[in-house]
């Protein structure tokens, strides 16, 4: 389709001549392209497990529509599949035999699993100036100095491997700080934007602090090379490190990046999970665990069984996506894994990270870190960064289908994730778009776990590239080469408003990529209008013309000021110390004026979140 009625780009160049603050290059037909050639026909090894196992989730229909131009063709469910699930739960991980010191050998063929193809590890395409020139805040009682590069992070040598074998050349900014102040043994809270390597920025920290002691400090276990499930007397899992996450997709992602990290170490890692198989996970408990990774309902039923687990020899505990996390819904859960599981407190260090950051999270580190804790920022909390595109583009809501095929349409097939805001409508678009050839797959909280895990599959691998799902499933899912996210339905202000939106595009743009994110407006999206468009003005992209009436008035981008930031409360800095209020609101700010702000290479304030023209004052002064 050469043309539409949407304002949408009709062609990958025109997308180029319209990204308003990039040079040339930014968004030109070369990095589309590039970016699809890398997704194979066959399913890649991602290094996430799930290379073999490519599968069609259910729809409606079953009939097999004709392929769409360019688009792999679109599969259907197999019902008739009675092989036995491959869980993700289950996937391999390094075993130590307990002979060989605190150090394992190298398995090449292990390697090759967990790190993927040497080919495809490094991270092509990332804009490492960008990076150098993020801004990053530290506030509170304690200040560290950042590393410079993973080389000199005082690493054990087999965490360094494991961070090359990763691909990992640079620090991302939030792991600058975080290495080091988990080595001195902070707790810590770390607030950075989507795709920017949070993940690392705590794995990497706490699995090498521990690495060489676990002798001394994990449960024994029995030896994997002769351990006979069922025959043998299992243990009791006795975790160093618990990660909380919201979803189960997201603890099987955080899991794998911990396999990676624990590779030749002697740390096993496991995953719980709702939906998942209760016993399977069970019996990898049993054969020890020092690393957990669990989504909050399983952990507490989990902890209810204190057969299986205790957390008696805990020493770290992450909550990831920490924002929902303290989402009233988990609260009773969020209590228990806090207070209820044997834990010796004091002996713990508490782990906040999100890319959001309302006010809830403050209360709650004030409630359960040590005072002497280490508070890192990279941008305003919830700010999006400007390597994401942003259109958003008027739609009646009864033209909304069609104005996605056209969308869709109107950019080289890519991957591509699209979001809706109910149950209903993923089965509903799932069902349209395959039915109009597209090769889609989605994902909802009504769905088995096996149907989630085989849509992640196909969508990893590429068999089918385009994703739906609501929010709250898709809560930093990291899919590499997500070139387009659409919101079909933009996040209501009731559920998750602003915060839900950076999350959602963030899911593309990641870790210095760019990004295209698609949003449809209708009327009824009138709730979200202002602090959207203070978004888009934030990170210099077009506001369209409806929502012209929406820009604060006099110099748009100094009098930006985001009712997230209005419930700082001053003076709530034990600490403090820097010039100019110590404030974490400061985007892309001066430095002076900005408290204690590094930018790398000086920031040209085009980095991740960082806008260059706001002002430190207009987001509040400290917590
Ligand atoms: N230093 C690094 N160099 C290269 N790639 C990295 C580095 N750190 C992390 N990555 C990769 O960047 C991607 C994004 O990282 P991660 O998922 O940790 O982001 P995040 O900040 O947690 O995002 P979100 O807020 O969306 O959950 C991952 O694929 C990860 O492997």
């Amino acid at each position: 389709m050469a043309s539409n009625d949407w304002g949408f780009p009709s062609s990958a160049p025109q997308m180029a001549d319209s990204h308003p603050v990039e040079s040339a290059g930014a968004w030109d037909t070369g990095n589309l392209h590039a970016a699809l050639q890398e997704q194979p026909a066959a399913p890649p090894n991602n290094g996430d497990g799930a290379e073999s196992q490519a599968a069609e989730p259910v729809r409606l229909e079953q009939k097999i529509p004709p392929k769409l131009e360019g688009w792999v063709e679109a599969a259907p469910y197999d019902y008739n599949n009675t092989a036995p699930v491959e869980w993700d739960g289950n996937s391999r991980v390094y075993e130590w035999d307990g002979e060989a010191g605190d150090v394992g050998p190298e398995y090449p063929e292990l390697e090759l699993t967990l790190f993927g193809d040497p080919a495809n590890r490094e991270h092509r395409g990332i804009d490492f100036s960008k990076i150098a020139s993020i801004q990053l805040y530290q506030e509170g009682p304690v200040r560290v100095d950042p590393i410079g590069d993973f080389a000199t992070a005082g690493l054990h040598p087999v965490m360094e491997k494991n961070v090359q074998l990763s691909g990992y050349d640079v620090p991302t900014p939030i792991q600058r700080y975080c290495l080091p102040a988990i080595h001195i043994g902070y707790d810590v809270i770390g607030i950075a934007p989507t795709g920017s390597g949070k993940t690392g920025a705590y794995l990497i920290p706490i699995l090498n602090k521990l690495m060489g002691k676990a002798k001394k400090l994990a449960a024994p276990r029995p030896n994997p090379a002769t351990y006979r499930p069922g025959i043998d007397p299992p243990v009791r899992a006795e975790p160093l490190v618990v990660i909380v996450c919201p979803t189960r997709e997201l603890a099987v992602q955080i899991f794998n990046e911990a396999r990676k990290f624990c590779y030749r170490t002697m740390l096993r890692p496991c995953v719980a999970y709702g939906g998942g198989p209760i016993r399977d996970q069970i019996e990898q408990l049993q054969k020890g665990c020092d690393v957990l990774v669990a989504s909050p309902g399983r952990l507490c039923d989990f902890m209810e069984r204190p057969d299986v687990l205790t957390l008696r020899r805990l020493r770290y505990m992450v909550i990831d996506e920490a924002d929902e996390m303290l989402h009233d819904d988990w609260k009773d859960e969020f209590d228990k894994i806090l207070t209820g599981g044997e834990q010796e407190e004091g002996n713990i260090k508490y782990m906040l990270f999100s890319a959001t950051f309302p006010k809830r999270i403050r209360d709650l580190a004030k409630e359960y870190l040590s005072e002497n804790h280490v508070r890192l920022r990279v941008g305003r909390a919830g700010s999006t960064h400007e390597n994401i595109k942003q259109n958003i583009v008027m739609v009646a809501p009864s033209l909304k289908r069609t104005a996605l095929m056209d969308l869709l349409n109107s950019v080289p097939p890519t991957r591509t994730m699209i979001f809706v805001n109910s149950k209903r409508t993923a089965d509903e678009i799932d069902d349209f778009l395959f039915n109009q050839g597209v090769p889609c797959v989605s994902i909802h909280a009504d769905r088995t776990q096996r149907e989630r895990e085989a849509a992640m599959r196909a969508f990893r691998a590429g068999t089918s590239p385009v994703l739906i799902a609501t929010g709250v499933t898709a809560r930093g899912i990291d899919v590499r080469n997500v070139m387009h996210v659409i919101n079909y339905d933009m996040p209501s202000m009731d559920h998750g408003g602003i915060q839900e939106y950076t999350h959602r595009i963030g899911r593309t743009g990641r870790i210095g990529h760019r990004g295209l994110a698609t949003s449809f407006y209708t009327e009824r999206d009138e709730p979200i209008a202002s602090v959207l468009t203070r978004t888009l003005l934030e990170t210099n992209q077009e506001v369209p013309d409806f929502l012209q009436e929406y820009i604060p008035e006099g110099d748009a981008r100094v009098n930006l000021k985001f009712e997230e930031d209005s419930d700082f409360e001053d003076g709530d800095d034990a600490g403090g110390g820097d010039a100019g209020g110590d404030a974490w609101g400061g985007v892309g700010g001066d430095t002076a004026a900005g408290g204690n702000a590094d930018a790398g290479t000086g920031g040209d304030g085009g980095g991740w979140g960082a806008a260059a023209t706001t002002t430190v004052e207009d987001f509040g002064s400290g917590w």
